[in-house]
């Protein structure tokens, strides 16, 4: 058997993009929310989640802390469960490169869920602005939303839900992003929230807004 590179096809699918979104009563798109641990992305995702959910809509939160449990497993994960080799290979931590590569990876579900007329929302920090302009490159004009969860950071050092920022000034954590790995803010972001100043519902609000004015959900309801 040849150990080179296979070919590969695409296979178009039966049903349409189209026709699954008609059938949802609404389009396919990511919201992709970036910003700093403790900005608020998860608490947002979630909220705008329930709220599309209430309305009658499909949509699903892919998060970071989530997906690491799973598909981007930790190397402590995956050493426990299948020994150390795999763990070296498939393991993601918290390099510039393994960052590279969840972002890498959830961006291609995220474009997935939206090829099936689903609203995907992420909340990854994705910390840099390469990966995440990767991730947009990868999707049609208008179905990758970024969504900056803009606090700053002696915001939510001062929220720190899970004592990590403690940590990290301790220096018990390395690489810690806005410690001592960065966080590049989005250039020009679809949607800019002000998440020191307002609440989630507020903020949920704002997102909720731009799928009725953009045309993503019904404006109606
Ligand atoms: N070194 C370091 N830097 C930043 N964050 C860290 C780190 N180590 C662990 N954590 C915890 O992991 C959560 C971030 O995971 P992400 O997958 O969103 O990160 S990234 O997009 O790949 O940068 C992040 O969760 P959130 O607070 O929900 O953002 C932290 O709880
Ligand atoms: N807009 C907001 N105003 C005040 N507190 C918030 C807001 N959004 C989230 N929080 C709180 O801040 C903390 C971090 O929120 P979380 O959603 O976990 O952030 P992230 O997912 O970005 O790490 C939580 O305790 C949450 O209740």
């Amino acid at each position: 058997m040849s150990t080179g590179e296979a070919k590969v096809f695409w296979h178009e699918h039966a049903v349409t993009r189209e026709e699954r979104e008609k059938l949802n009563g609404h389009k396919g798109c990511v919201l992709w929310f970036t910003g700093l641990s403790g900005s608020g992305k998860s608490t947002l995702a979630n909220l705008v989640d329930h709220r599309l959910y209430s309305l009658g809509y499909h949509s699903f939160v892919l998060d970071g802390d989530n997906i690491r449990h799973g598909l981007n497993a930790s190397p402590a994960m995956l050493r426990e469960r299948h020994g150390e080799e795999f763990a070296k290979r498939f393991g993601l931590g918290f390099s510039p490169q393994d960052r590279e590569e969840n972002i890498r990876r959830i961006g291609a579900v995220a474009k997935l869920f939206c090829e099936a007329g689903i609203i995907a929302i992420t909340a990854f920090i994705s910390p840099y602005r390469i990966d995440r302009d990767r991730v947009r490159a990868t999707m049609k004009p208008g179905d990758f939303i970024e969504i900056f969860v803009d606090a700053p950071l002696e915001v939510c050092e001062a929220r720190d839900p899970k004592g990590l920022y403690k940590k990290a000034r301790a220096g018990e954590i390395k690489g810690f992003t806005g410690i001592d790995d960065p966080y590049e803010p989005p250039l020009n972001p679809e949607i800019h929230l002000d998440a020191a100043r307002h609440s989630p519902e507020e903020l949920a609000d704002i997102v909720l807004d731009y799928l009725k004015t953009h045309g993503i959900i019904p404006a109606s309801k």
